[in-house]
Order: C-alpha cells, then structure tokens, then sequence
C-alpha cells in the first residue's frame, strides 16, 4: 500500500538521514521501523506524510505520488501519534479527540459521539471526557492521542515512538491494547521504535535500520530472531534470541498428562492408579478443577488432601493459546520441572514435563515458525 522507492533524505547541513530507502509497507499489518538513535526512523515516516520532503525518490500511497497530493488531504487520510501524545492542553479530553472531525466540517454532537465512541475503544472511562490533559496519566493521554489520530478512521495511521515515555507495564498494556484495535479496524500503521522488543511483539513485519539512515533488514520478527542478516541486526536483537523465537510456536501442540492429576478428594486406589514411576509428584486440582498444587503420591491423604502442605503449582500456562515460550517458563519455574496446562477456564487440561517441551522445541527449531505473529 505504501511504495518507499529509493528515498533519500539529505538535511540543508548535509547530513544523509535516510539512504536510498526501498521497501513496501503491507496494507492492514503494522510495520516497525527499528534502529539505533539517529538512523533515520522518524525521518522516514514524516516523509509518508510530508512533515519533511525527501531529497530523492519516491512515496506512492496506493500506487499515487504523495508529493502530487494536497498536503492537507494527504495528512487527514492518516492519522499521527507521537510520544508524550502531544494533546492540546486548553482542550478536554473529548474536544481533543474531537479536532480532526471537527476540522472536516462534522458537527459538534456527530464529532463528539465519535470521540466518546473511541474512548471506549481505547479503553479510556467516559467519566474523563470532560477533564483536560493534566488530569490524566501519561498512560491515559497516551490513549487519548490514538483516539484522537483515529477520529476520522484515517486508513493509516503513523506512530512515532508513541509508548516510550510510560512505564513497562503501562506501556505492555497499550501495545496489547494497539494489537486488538489493529486485529478490529485492520489499519495499516507505521510505528517507529528504538525498542527492539516492541518491535518484535508488534510489527507484522520489522524494518531494522542501521545508522546513516539504511535498511540492515525487512522481514518478520520470526524471521528476524531465526535469520538475522548480519552481525549488526544480531546484535541490535540482543540476548536470548533462541527462547525469544520461542514465542512463535504455539504450545497447543504439546503432549499432555492426564494420569498424574488428582482432585483433592481422591480416593486412595485414584491416588495408587496414578502413580506411576516415571512421575514422582501428582498434581492435585480443587473440585472446581483449578489446581491447587503438587504432592509426592505417599504424602496424600486419600478422601481430603491438605493444599497447604502441597508444593506451589506454578503459574499455569494455557495449552491452546499460549506459547512453546510460556510453556517453557512454567516448567523452568515449577518447582517438579512439570508445567500445568489449563484452558480458558482455568481448568487443569493435562502436565507436560520440561524433557517433553524440549523435545517439541527440537522438532520446532527443524520447522519454519509461524512468521505471522507471535502466539501470545
Ligand atoms: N533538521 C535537521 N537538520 C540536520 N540533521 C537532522 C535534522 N533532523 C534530523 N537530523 C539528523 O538526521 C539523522 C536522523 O534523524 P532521525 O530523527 O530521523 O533519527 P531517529 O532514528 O528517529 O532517531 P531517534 O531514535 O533518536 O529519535 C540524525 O543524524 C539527526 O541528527
């Protein structure tokens, strides 16, 4: 949808900020433009929307020149977030989300209708819609300004930096909350990072950049963790790229233990029917089916286990939506070497042993990682 044709960005000083530039942006995916300080990320997306004028090359938006097109109509099919949100501060929250409508000629109730609509949509309480920007958290301005660049459903939206200013787990709550409204609205964004970690759990498709404003690589970020072009994007990938790749393989294809679970009413031939040699411990869930911890078979007291003379369980991982990653963690975490496996519910579906996982992490490593996206 957005051609980068050999684009060249030389400042009036001379330096090259971006070098001759070539890549396609896909239509309705996120793409990460990722590097270093100052090789030419935010260079390269004001070009899209003309804040800067390339020295050399070409943008086309679907298949038209942007240098041809009125900047004014240019910059309304795209919607712009910047770091620290940018809102204007003598505006409640509402009239800010309102400007772009409200500069296209909507009427005030229509453009305020919509900024209350995607309030709610950025998970922001009706409740602030009448305070200013101080009132707000960095989090929730933060929010404020996506609102805002999607008031007018712009089919692009750029975003620069946009969650660096917030703490991580702010921050890892507004990535998630970006992927949901990109799965809802199928916007094409251009995001801008200097955090290789974002960039990862994000893009659809990662551009790294290296210094003096060059691609170093474009693909996805499986494909990034597996095959790092060179030196250079392996470093900026940093440590753990093996457990990392991880993240693209689903857990649902693990094989599951039934037989060494009892509920916290067992029965002493229940508990001696699933002992087995090869599994020293029995997970014992509630009667509710959550569990509640693991035991060695000779220390139950069959008719009423006490959980709390059972060892901590672990944090469960979920068999069907989560990661060969998070599986992994909950084995290396639990105190038997086994990971708990539960559905949506929170139900106990099975055990898996570490060995086990590092069996399907083998057969995974020999097979191609879904390059979609990560398993989440
Ligand atoms: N107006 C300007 N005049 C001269 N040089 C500039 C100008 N704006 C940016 N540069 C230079 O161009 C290069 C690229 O800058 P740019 O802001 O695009 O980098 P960046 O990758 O977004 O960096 P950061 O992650 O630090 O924001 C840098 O060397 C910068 O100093």
């Amino acid at each position: 949808m957005i051609r980068i044709d050999s684009v060249t960005k030389r400042y009036p000083d001379g330096t090259v900020a971006v070098d001759r530039l070539s890549l396609d942006i896909p239509d309705r995916a996120i793409t990460v433009f990722v590097g270093p300080s100052g090789c030419g990320k935010t260079t390269t997306l004001r070009m899209i929307n003309r804040m800067i004028e390339p020295s050399e090359g070409t943008i086309l938006i679907d298949g038209k020149d942007v240098l041809k097109e009125p900047v004014n109509t240019l910059r309304r099919s795209m919607g712009y977030v910047i770091q620290n949100a940018g809102l204007f501060q003598h505006r409640t929250i509402i009239d800010n989300i309102a400007t772009v409508p409200r500069l296209l000629g909507w009427d005030k109730g229509r453009a305020r209708d919509r900024a209350r609509e995607l309030m709610g949509r950025v998970g922001l309480d009706p409740s602030l819609a009448k305070r200013y920007p101080y009132q707000l958290s960095g989090g929730q301005q933060q929010r404020v300004g996506v609102a805002r660049a999607l008031a007018a459903d712009p089919p692009v939206l750029l975003m620069d930096e946009p969650f660096s200013a917030v703490d991580p787990i702010v921050r890892k709550g507004l990535q998630d909350e970006l992927l949901r409204i990109q799965e809802e609205l199928g916007k094409t964004i251009v995001f801008v990072t200097h955090d290789i970690d974002e960039a990862v759990k994000i893009g659809t498709k990662v551009a790294v950049m290296r210094t003096g404003g060059r691609l170093a690589q474009f693909a996805p970020p499986a494909e990034l963790l597996t095959d790092p072009a060179d030196a250079f994007v392996e470093d900026f990938l940093g440590a753990d790229r093996g457990i990392r790749r991880l993240s693209f393989f689903p857990a649902a294809g693990l094989p599951l233990l039934t037989t060494p679970v009892v509920a916290v009413d067992a029965t002493a031939e229940q508990i001696a029917a699933r002992t087995t040699p090869d599994v020293p411990y029995l997970l014992v869930t509630g009667l509710d089916g959550r569990p509640l911890g693991w035991g060695e078979p000779r220390n139950l007291t069959a008719g009423r286990i006490d959980p709390t003379r059972l060892l901590a369980h672990g944090r469960p991982f979920e068999h069907a939506t989560d990661s060969l990653r998070a599986a992994l963690d909950c084995a290396v975490l639990s105190p038997t070497g086994w990971a708990v496996a539960v559905g949506a519910d929170g139900r106990v579906t099975g055990v898996v042993a570490q060995h086990t996982i590092a069996e399907a992490i083998r057969s995974a490593h020999a097979a191609r990682p879904d390059t979609e996206k990560a398993v989440r």
